[in-house]
């Protein structure tokens, strides 16, 4: 037993028992709780593979002070946290999770964008706080899902997903991304227009693109106030994606109509950030691919890619 493995959180002990037979695990022992940067830094310093999650900070410093790291993988389809580039320059292999956890992510994405438009959760808090007086004709209105235009800006897996659900309610679909997306113009009928038009044309628009440099901010305040009068704007990619200030603004004196956010800029956010006091925002807590059906297999494919480096191969999802 060679191979000492750090895993930055506690997972049911028959999802790690793989690993538990060839190597000497170091086991976050709280689930609730992310691994503090320093004891990851100390644990890592003569570890060979690391198991962790979109909440562990994977920078130079720490790769640099990790010698015998061979492999990263990360229980995630996004690895935003990962320097990708000094992984590469110290030839240390990086894996994610993709496809296990599309559909998963895409129910969600459909569930925010369903409940923002009928205004459920604003409904919800009416009835528990007593408000609710009667029925009237324009009590707690909101807007139609069926035929309406749908904008995907990223037209990835989890894109092609949610339109998937989108043709059920004969939706218009629409997409932007930097390269087309053939199988979502024949398959799904989505129309590839530009940045722009995707913008103001749609009445409900989902943002599914990965954080990157050039992806940053990619909604900032001219993007968003280019968008159509009342529109929906769904987030469940990463919170830097939007620029949060001009999203407030936008809510407020702006063109969208509300907003359904599985992700922030700082997470977990702080409950008295600005877009939370708006009732025309639904929020959830990053549980995009949380499903105890998803979050399993997503484990089993990460300790597979740690198995699959350790043994002297390339892991099945690789990022590099
Ligand atoms: N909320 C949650 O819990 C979850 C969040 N996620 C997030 O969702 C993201 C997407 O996942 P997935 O669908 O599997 O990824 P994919 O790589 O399959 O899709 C990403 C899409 O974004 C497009 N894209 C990338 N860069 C740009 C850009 N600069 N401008 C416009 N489009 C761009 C890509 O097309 P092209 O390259 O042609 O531009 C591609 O179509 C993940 O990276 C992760 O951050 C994922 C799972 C769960
Ligand atoms: O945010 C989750 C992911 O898998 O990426």
């Amino acid at each position: 037993m060679s191979h000492k493995i750090v895993v930055t959180r506690s997972l049911p002990e028959d999802l790690l028992a793989p690993l538990h037979e060839q190597a000497r695990l170091v086991v976050w022992p709280y689930e609730e709780t992310p691994m503090p940067y320093r004891d990851l830094k100390q644990e890592l310093q003569d570890a060979d593979a690391l198991f962790c999650n979109v909440t562990d900070t994977i920078d130079q410093e720490l790769i640099e002070s990790a010698p015998k790291l061979k492999v990263i993988a990360t229980m995630a389809v996004g690895y935003n946290n990962i320097d990708i580039p000094v992984c590469q320059k110290h030839g240390i292999k990086v894996a994610h999770t993709p496809d296990v956890l599309t559909e998963t992510t895409a129910d969600l994405t459909f569930t925010l964008l369903l409940s923002s438009a009928r205004r459920v959760t604003e409904g919800e808090a009416l009835i528990k706080n007593n408000q609710w007086q009667t029925w009237a004709p324009f009590f707690h209105t909101g807007v139609d899902i069926y035929e309406q235009r749908l904008g995907i800006i990223g037209m990835g897996r989890i894109g092609e997903a949610v339109a998937r659900r989108a043709q059920g309610f004969s939706m218009d679909i629409c997409y932007y991304n930097r390269s087309r997306n053939e199988t979502a113009e024949q398959e799904l009928g989505a129309a590839y227009l530009s940045f722009q038009e995707v913008l103001s044309s749609s009445d409900f628009v989902c943002v599914q693109t990965p954080l990157t440099p050039e992806t940053k901010y990619l909604l900032d305040r001219k993007a968003l106030f280019t968008m159509k009068e009342g529109s929906v704007l769904i987030n469940t990619s990463r919170g830097g994606v939007i620029d949060e200030q001009a999203l407030y603004e936008a809510l407020v004196d702006g063109p969208v109509g509300a907003a359904g956010l599985d992700v922030f800029e700082d997470e977990p956010i702080s409950s008295d950030h600005p877009l939370l006091q708006l009732p025309q925002v639904t929020a959830t807590p990053h549980i995009g691919s949380a499903t105890v059906a998803t979050r399993r297999k997503m484990a089993a494919m990460t300790v597979r890619h740690i198995q699959q480096v350790l043994a002297g191969g390339s892991p099945e999802y690789a990022v590099v």
